[in-house]
């Protein structure tokens, strides 16, 4: 990849839900190291544009580029390069929270983990809680474990559907400045998101969207 080539380009994106228009003719592009945050009310679409970029919703028009290539070209990497949280996770009940981080970090092909995952753990405030079943873990809890999934493995691409839920303040404060890291790293971040401050601490753009009459 060239500096001066996006990491993410999205061309004319136009998506429907049962012949509706929810997202018609979206451009923006996003390099590395940067963060754009997708703003706008209750319904306005913003989901959806992470869907289409994850491949889980199927855009009716439109080109998503992940390093100049047209990402369903590339399955293989996106799932190795695209480090994603849209919904709540579903965690196994019988693996602790330690033991969750291990086995993704481990199926992303670290083979040794266990310096990562307990850096990991104290740095979102979960090494207490470090031998917990997900089942006896509070609901903030539950979202910083899930947070944790993305930063376990490797990733040129965030993407996070407003990750500040749930986030207690030190939580959001937390996740702003580990955003902020992982842009410093090179990481590329899309975020949808309702929260101000957040949005304010980490994105280098927004981009607005509203409800489409
Ligand atoms: N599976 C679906 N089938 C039909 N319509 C849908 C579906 N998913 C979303 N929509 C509609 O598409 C529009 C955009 O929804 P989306 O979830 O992308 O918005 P959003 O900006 O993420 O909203 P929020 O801020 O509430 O999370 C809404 O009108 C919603 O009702």
């Amino acid at each position: 990849m060239t500096t001066a080539e996006p990491r993410l380009a999205v061309q004319g994106l136009r998506h429907l839900y049962a012949e509706r228009p929810v997202i018609e003719d979206l451009t923006f592009t996003l390099r590395a190291g940067r963060a754009i945050a997708l703003v706008g009310p209750n319904g306005a679409g913003k989901t959806t544009v992470l869907k289409c970029i994850v491949g889980s919703a199927e855009p009716a028009a439109g080109q998503i580029l992940l390093d100049g290539v047209p990402i369903d070209e590339r399955v293989e990497v996106v799932r190795r390069d695209v480090a994603s949280l849209l919904d709540d996770l579903d965690f196994f009940p019988d693996l602790t929270v330690a033991e969750h981080l291990d086995l993704l970090a481990r199926a992303h092909g670290n083979p040794e983990p266990e310096d990562l995952v307990d850096t990991l753990l104290d740095d979102i405030g979960l090494l207490a809680a470090a031998e917990q079943l997900p089942g006896s873990l509070s609901s903030g809890q539950r979202r910083r474990l899930a947070l944790a999934t993305t930063l376990v493995r490797p990733r040129k691409l965030l993407v996070l559907d407003e990750p500040e839920q749930r986030l207690d303040t030190d939580g959001v404060a937390w996740l702003a400045e580990r955003l902020q890291a992982e842009k410093q790293a090179g990481t590329s971040i899309l975020f949808a998101s309702h929260d101000k401050e957040l949005v304010d601490a980490v994105a280098d753009e927004t981009v607005a969207l509203a409800p489409l009459p």
